[in-house]
């Protein structure tokens, strides 16, 4: 853990989150995958360094465990500032963020995770601050109080958060860069792994790693998850390296899904074939059957399901396709499940 990184969420410490922070690529460079965020990246911080200003505040937005968190670290590192780190639930009021703001030096980083929770009198304490380095302190309590306005240090805000459309839009807007993380591609998947088996000091060839790579459902977090599980297997019963009928055996045995799918994925899967005979049906009515609110759904499960060809959104509702009945073990409705999606522009 670097020295400097202030760590203010109280965070439950488990062998995950130790193992993750250990994981964490350490340039830019290292980091796989999501080339163009890459690639704007690097332009921005080289052009913030050429011209010695703070980087323009910064948001990430995407599903969990894509690295939004990483490369929060990693532009600090970039930049040789330092970040601190809270998230929007942990800041109850002004106060909270008062000491941060006043501490930071030019061109640190403040970031804050989980945005989107952010209370409204936090979002408008920020306002100023993001925009004019200026912070309003009031000196006592009630309707007449008084308050001082007191400048601080250029800094960077780096946000992130998996729901981009629960954030204000005045908060967007106080935004220069706004970079979407998405879902990485297999072969990105297989890097990953085979960089954290180097890390861990476990063999694992390039069978190894695609197969635990096919079933990470496009996300670096649950392939390091899986490469830890699968090494487990490997060292107690297979005499340490992975290969791919190591890997295969492991995740059988520990009932991974063939694609990756989670227990939401599935269960928001099952609720349409199952009790509303395969769609269309809308995401609020799907929410309430499966107990998740609709916004999460819409942003956290539904783009991977769709990416992948389990779900497909219509102007009806959302219909589960052929596939997603044959991965349940249901035969798909004859002329049904989507033997005519275009007719609905889907
Ligand atoms: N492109 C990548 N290359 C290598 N490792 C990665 C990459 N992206 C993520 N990881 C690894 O995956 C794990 C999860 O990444 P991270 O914590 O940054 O995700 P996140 O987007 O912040 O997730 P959450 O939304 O849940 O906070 C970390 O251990 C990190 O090292
Ligand atoms: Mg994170």
């Amino acid at each position: 853990m670097m020295a400097r990184a202030e760590i203010t969420t109280p965070e439950i410490i488990s062998e995950e989150s130790v193992v993750e922070l250990s994981l964490r690529p350490q340039r830019l460079a290292e980091f796989i995958g999501q080339e163009k965020v890459k690639g704007n990246l690097r332009i921005a911080i080289a052009a913030a360094i050429a011209r010695k200003e703070p980087l323009d505040h910064t948001l990430f937005h995407g599903p969990p465990g894509l690295g939004k968190t990483t490369l929060a670290e990693l532009i600090a590192r970039e930049l040789s500032v330092n970040i601190h780190t809270t998230s929007g639930p942990a800041i109850e009021k002004p106060g909270d963020l008062v000491g941060k703001l006043t501490n930071m030096r030019e061109g640190d980083i403040l970031f804050i995770d989980e945005i989107h929770r952010l209370r409204p009198v936090i979002e408008e304490f920020l306002y100023p601050a993001m925009e004019d380095y200026k912070i309003d302190i009031r000196l006592s309590e009630g309707p007449k109080a008084q308050t001082i306005t007191m400048p601080i240090e250029r800094f960077t805000l780096v946000g992130a958060t998996t729901r981009f459309g629960m954030l204000t839009s005045p908060m967007r807007a106080r935004f220069g860069i706004v970079e979407r993380l998405n879902y990485y591609p297999e072969d990105a998947l297989e890097l990953i792994v085979r960089r954290t088996a180097d890390v861990l000091k476990v063999p694992c060839d390039a069978g190894g790693a695609a197969e635990i790579a096919r079933r990470s459902r496009g996300t670096p977090r649950i392939a390091n998850r899986l490469l830890r599980r699968v090494r487990d297997y490997a060292e107690v019963e297979a005499g340490g390296a992975i290969s791919k009928e190591v890997a295969d055996l492991a995740l059988r045995r520990l009932d991974v899904d063939e694609f990756g799918l989670d227990d939401m994925d599935a269960r928001v899967l099952r609720c349409i074939i199952e009790k509303f005979d395969g769609g269309p049906v809308g995401i609020s009515t799907i929410a309430a059957a499966v107990g998740e609110d609709g916004g999460t759904i819409e942003e956290v499960y539904e783009p991977f399901l769709v990416q992948h060809g389990f779900l497909q959104r219509t102007p009806r509702g959302r219909m589960a396709t052929s596939q997603a009945y044959r991965h349940f073990g249901y035969e798909p409705p004859a002329g049904g499940a989507n033997a005519q999606p275009n007719l609905f522009g889907g």
